[in-house]
């Protein structure tokens, strides 16, 4: 559905070049949400916009939907890209007019058909949870409420793609959960492709099927999500999972313990399973619980404990091997016997 292939932009400044996008290659889903998550300056706004041509790539090429868009004149070109829709964190509505009148205003730049053209704008607003602030200003919204009205604007023209820039970084967690479900029901109502960027891996941990790690314009590592939260490769992703899967434990505690500090990860279903306890049977050692918890990705269960294992040194070493063997993912933090 949407294929990069070797995109590369270099921004040309009156002092330097400045790399943006570096030689990236990527291919995503029909009806797939893809993430796509870096720090400030990796290269992500520029490969977004590079997706429809709001960056013309330096070289390489953008397919959608089988067509080449570097390759296509301009009045092609803007047609191609009512298929993509695009919200921005800044929302960009125009304030002196009204809610429908902004959405109409986008319909109208889309060549829909005038008459059919308020109906089309009060549908939008419906679907967006907004139909009782149709004759409203921007200006007497939340933050929440402009992003759901940028979202029914991207919608107008039916897009097949929407391209997400940071949308919810400028809303809080609550507001943020709320656009991200309304994305989320798009999605699986319309079938609409969504590419999303953002700095913050809960945005992709909560609707992302597969994800994109950047760093000084590459993509550092690809995968599905739980594939990546479950065993990142790349540093990068370490410390941006890190950041949500992080288990801290104070150093007192750590200094208190006897035992061997073991911390593991159970993957799908075998989060739920009794590895600990069978483990506490078949082995003479003890178990105390430090720490843990089970995240929910693609409604897949995650679990990570930090578990105190107090024994002989064979009967400890034995249990952890048990460990390991059943959860694939056993690390030994601090030895202990
Ligand atoms: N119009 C421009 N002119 C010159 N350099 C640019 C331009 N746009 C982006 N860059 C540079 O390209 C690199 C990638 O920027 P980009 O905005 O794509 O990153 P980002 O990951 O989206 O970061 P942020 O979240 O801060 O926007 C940066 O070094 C940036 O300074």
């Amino acid at each position: 559905m949407i294929k990069i292939k070797n995109v590369t932009k270099i921004y040309k400044t009156k002092k330097r070049e400045v790399l943006g996008v570096d030689n990236v290659s990527l291919t995503i889903e029909k009806g797939e949400i893809f993430g796509i998550v870096g720090y400030s300056g990796a290269g992500k706004s520029s490969l977004l916009r590079c997706m429809n041509l709001l960056e013309e790539p330096t070289s390489g090429s953008v397919i959608i939907n089988g067509t080449d868009l570097t390759k296509l004149a301009a009045k092609e070109l803007r047609k191609a890209r009512q298929k993509i829709g695009m919200i921005f964190q800044h929302f960009y509505l125009i304030s002196s007019k009204t809610i429908i009148e902004n959405i109409i205003f986008a319909l109208k730049a889309a060549d829909y058909p005038k008459a059919d053209r308020v109906k089309r704008a009060e549908e939008l607003l419906q679907m967006v949870g907004l139909a009782d602030k149709r004759d409203v200003y921007p200006a007497q919204l939340s933050g929440g409420q402009k992003q759901r009205v940028g979202i029914a604007r991207a919608l107008a023209n039916n897009p097949d793609v929407l391209l997400c820039d940071e949308a919810t970084s400028a809303l809080d967690p609550s507001t943020t959960k709320s656009i991200l479900a309304l994305l989320k029901n798009i999605n699986q109502k319309l079938g609409l492709t969504i590419v999303l960027i953002t700095h913050e891996m809960e945005v992709v941990k909560e609707i992302c099927d597969r994800m994109a790690v950047m760093q000084e314009g590459k993509i550092v590592e690809e995968g599905s999500v739980y594939d990546i939260f479950a065993a990142p490769e790349a540093e990068l992703t370490k410390q941006f999972i890190g950041d949500i899967l992080q288990l801290d434990i104070p150093e007192k505690l750590i200094r208190e313990c006897q035992g061997t500090i073991v911390k593991i990860q159970f993957k799908g279903s075998k989060a739920g399973e009794t590895v600990v306890s069978d483990m506490l049977q078949l082995y003479q050692v003890k178990g105390n619980f430090l720490h843990g918890k089970i995240e929910y990705i693609q409604e897949e269960p995650l679990g990570i404990f930090i578990l105190e294992i107090i024994g002989e040194k064979d009967e400890v070493a034995k249990a952890i091997t048990y460990l390991q063997e059943r959860t694939g993912n056993a690390e030994v933090m601090t030895v202990g016997y």
